[in-house]
């Protein structure tokens, strides 16, 4: 449509722009990748030398840069953009947000999202069998999500079979009155199994302090699941003399290699086609995404302002709470400063923008604890 006769992959993450050979991607070369999970061009974490990328973008005549990738990946395209800025150059730097962390802002969703929702499904079904197989049975799934826990959440959600989800963003506590033991111990009591997932970065609190990063800089979280796994196991044998029968399943990294589904494809194309169209049109500095289910090209500094997090006194989470009966772990008081937080001046998100204040009553979801301190 552009005619465009020249298209190169750049190998292996930021990196690769200063470090590695590219690759030519033909029609040929892309035609099948989308059956494919990973990436053929390869991926790192850190290595993002702003100078030594800009100058091999210089060097090697490119004047259109297309950047894949999570949250990281758009707050390193930003500072490639604003230096490309500063030496006057005529390059686009376009963002495309690919992440099964769904941790981007403003847009509905990332690219891989659907995919490691979906995908989530079946570890959750087979930590349901085998929960349901024995006495006092417990399926314990860990899912991906550092700082933000959507694939827990919506993979609870569409399971159905989840008894406790348990992210970053909501606090919880394991011993004594509204705690995460004695709900296990309820629901032993009432239907002799439960399944509960995790995100990895849930809790973790209440584990060790790590001051380990990886390359990029993001925490390097402690295996939460492996941890509580331990927990419950110890709760229950040493102080309830109970015998439980405990299937912990990490399914993380074969959730994230599998190949993307019917719907991440659809949205994969389009993001792909009007990224280009952005660019050809003669933006640069933005990302690409769907908002409210119309695509937009969203500046830069928009997209990397803040992180995206489950809001935990939005309808979703109330959702969430209502389908599993777990405790919410929260008291009033911390509910209502919460959402004083969050619906405060601009900042309403999109799910409170749906009432008015005047159309609400002051309400506080009904399973929130206001006994425990
Ligand atoms: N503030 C920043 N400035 C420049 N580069 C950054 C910044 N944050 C991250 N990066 C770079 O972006 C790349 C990807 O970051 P990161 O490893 O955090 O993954 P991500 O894009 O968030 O994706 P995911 O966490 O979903 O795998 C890394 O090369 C990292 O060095
Ligand atoms: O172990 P790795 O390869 O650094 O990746 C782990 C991280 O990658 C992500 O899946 C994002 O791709 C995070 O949810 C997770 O914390």
């Amino acid at each position: 449509m552009y005619g465009v006769t020249r298209v190169l992959g750049i190998e292996g993450g930021y990196k690769g722009f200063y470090a590695r050979n590219t690759i030519p991607l033909t029609p040929k070369v892309v035609n099948d990748i989308h059956k494919r999970g990973g990436t053929i061009l390869g991926t790192s974490r850190g290595g993002h030398d702003t100078s030594k990328i800009v100058h091999s973008i210089q060097d090697r005549g490119i004047n259109q840069v297309y950047i894949i990738g999570g949250d990281g990946t758009q707050k390193g395209a930003s500072v490639i953009f604003e230096e490309i800025r500063r030496r006057g150059l005529k390059v686009v730097v376009a963002g495309i947000p690919k992440t099964i962390d769904n941790d981007i802002p403003v847009i509905d969703r990332s690219f891989g999202f659907d995919t490691a929702v979906e995908e989530a499904q079946r570890a959750i079904n087979a930590a349901h069998v085998e929960a349901e197989s024995v006495e006092n049975g417990i399926g314990l799934v860990k899912l991906m999500g550092r700082y933000s826990g959507f694939i827990a959440m919506y993979a609870t959600l569409a399971s159905r079979d989840v008894d406790c989800c348990l992210i970053p963003e909501s606090p919880f506590y394991l011993d004594g009155k509204g705690g995460l033991y004695e709900y296990i111990e309820k629901q032993l009591k009432e239907n002799g199994h439960m399944v509960i997932v995790i995100a990895e970065g849930a809790g973790q609190e209440l584990l060790s302090e790590s001051m380990q990063q990886d390359a990029s800089g993001n925490k390097l979280l402690q295996d939460v699941g492996l941890w509580i796994s331990q927990g419950i196991k110890d709760y229950f044998s040493k102080q309830k003399k109970m015998t439980i029968n405990l299937k912990y399943i990490d399914p993380t990294y074969m959730i994230r290699a599998v190949p993307g589904n019917a719907a991440d494809n659809v949205y994969c194309t389009l993001l792909a086609q009007s990224v280009v169209h952005g660019a050809m049109a003669g933006y640069t500095g933005f990302t690409s995404g769907l908002v409210n289910g119309r695509q937009t090209y969203i500046p830069f500094y928009r997209i990397n302002e803040k992180q995206h997090k489950v809001v935990i006194t939005d309808r979703m989470w109330a959702r969430l709470l209502s389908s599993t009966n777990q405790p919410s772990f929260i008291s009033n008081k911390e509910v209502i400063e919460d959402r004083k937080e969050h619906i405060s001046g601009e900042e309403k998100n999109e799910e409170t923008q749906l009432l008015d204040d005047e159309n609400c009553a002051d309400v506080v979801p009904e399973n929130v604890d206001d006994s425990h301190p």
